[in-house]
């Protein structure tokens, strides 16, 4: 006698329900264990009980299912219990919103990013002369604008462009700082920098270049110094989020996340500016988001509506390059502003911000 359709799928749904108490049962022993490991000091993953394990269901298996396919189960399964005996860290990083639902403000010496006010991080893409530093800086404050941005160790494509001024250049930027009253953020290309960078910056940049240089990411995360960390220049979201994870799970919190375009086909701009980025990191992570529109854009034109869809789409901060004389400008000249154009750039979003809120 033939079975009905759905007499098979009644039968089905049962052992599905035996199945689940199983695993179910399983999984409250596999935690058990890992509990047992922890008060031994034994490591969670043993691979050789592992295998003894699959050695065993495999010597008893016998279809209708391919070994391959059993054994691929079974290890989603061992995978699966190995994750309940992890600590909750594991599972939820430092840096997400299940860790921490409300959003983390980086205060940069009483300027806050973060806070729900729109700041703007602005200045020439690398020191190149103090009197440089200064004429941004002046403008800067003429716009009220708290927060600036200078190159010192410039990690270039080609080894024979300009590197930057080292340490000559975070000096000039502290002096300009300290004149103005703005809080300085530079770039440290190596752990070994950091610790110098501590006398001179407010907030210690890691560039595109460095989001992976995880000694770096350590270092960073050692000192109590905010940090803004820029997406690799081929990053995914994921790996932008661990590399924040790295500073955070050494200590220091104070990270702010830069979007600064992703490298696609796409010649028409520099980079791709990955807009969507911004709102997914700030539903994913609870640290703040600036938004690069020289670096992603690479195009002077695209600064100003790149800039107003950044700040529509929920960025704390905006990021652009502003220089004196982007003509004669060491790096990045096709696409720094010069004064005059800044103060009009300036002019425009901050239209475009009252009109938003
Ligand atoms: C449950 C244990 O911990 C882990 C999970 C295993 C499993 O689910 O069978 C096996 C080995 C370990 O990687 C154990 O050691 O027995």
């Amino acid at each position: 006698m033939t079975k009905t359709l759905e007499q098979l799928r009644g039968q089905i749904d049962q052992l599905n329900l035996e199945i689940l108490e199983l695993l179910n049962k399983r999984g409250e022993i596999a935690k058990e264990i890992g509990e047992l490991k922890g008060t031994q000091g034994v490591k969670r993953f043993d691979p050789v009980r592992e295998r003894e394990s699959l050695n065993h269901i495999l010597a008893n298996h016998n279809g209708p299912f391919e070994a391959s396919t059993v054994q691929h189960i079974f290890k989603e399964i061992f995978k699966a219990s190995l994750e309940l005996q992890e600590d909750d860290h594991r599972k939820a990083l430092l840096v997400s919103r299940k860790k921490k639902s409300d959003d983390t403000v980086v205060d940069v010496n009483g300027t806050k990013v973060g806070d729900g006010n729109l700041q703007f991080v602005m200045g020439p893409c690398a020191v190149e002369s103090y009197e440089q530093v200064k004429q941004v800086g002046l403008a800067l404050k003429e716009q009220g604008i708290t927060l600036m941005r200078g190159g010192a160790f410039k990690p270039r494509t080609s080894p024979y462009d300009f590197q930057g001024l080292g340490v000559e250049g975070l000096q000039i930027l502290r002096k300009v700082g300290d004149e103005l009253g703005l809080q300085i953020i530079s770039e440290i290309v190596s752990p070994q920098d950091i610790e110098t960078a501590l006398e001179y910056v407010d907030v210690i940049q890691i560039g595109a270049r460095n989001m992976q240089n995880f000694e770096l990411l350590k270092a960073a995360g050692s000192v109590d110094k905010p940090i803004l960390l820029k997406r690799g220049l081929a990053a995914t979201i994921e790996e932008f989020i661990n590399a924040a994870e790295y500073i955070m799970s050494r200590g220091n919190g104070n990270i702010i996340l830069c979007e600064r375009g992703i490298r696609t086909y796409e010649r028409a701009t520099r980079n791709t500016l990955d807009i969507s980025a911004v709102p997914i990191l700030k539903q994913e992570t609870h640290l703040p988001v600036v938004v690069d529109v020289t670096h992603s854009t690479g195009r002077k034109d695209l600064l100003l509506p790149c800039a107003k869809a950044a700040i529509a789409i929920g960025a704390d901060a905006v990021m652009a390059e502003v220089h004196p004389d982007p003509a004669v400008a060491l790096s990045d000249s096709a696409q720094q502003m010069n004064i005059p154009e800044f103060h009009d750039f300036m002019a425009e979003l901050k239209g475009a911000a009252v009109k938003l809120s």
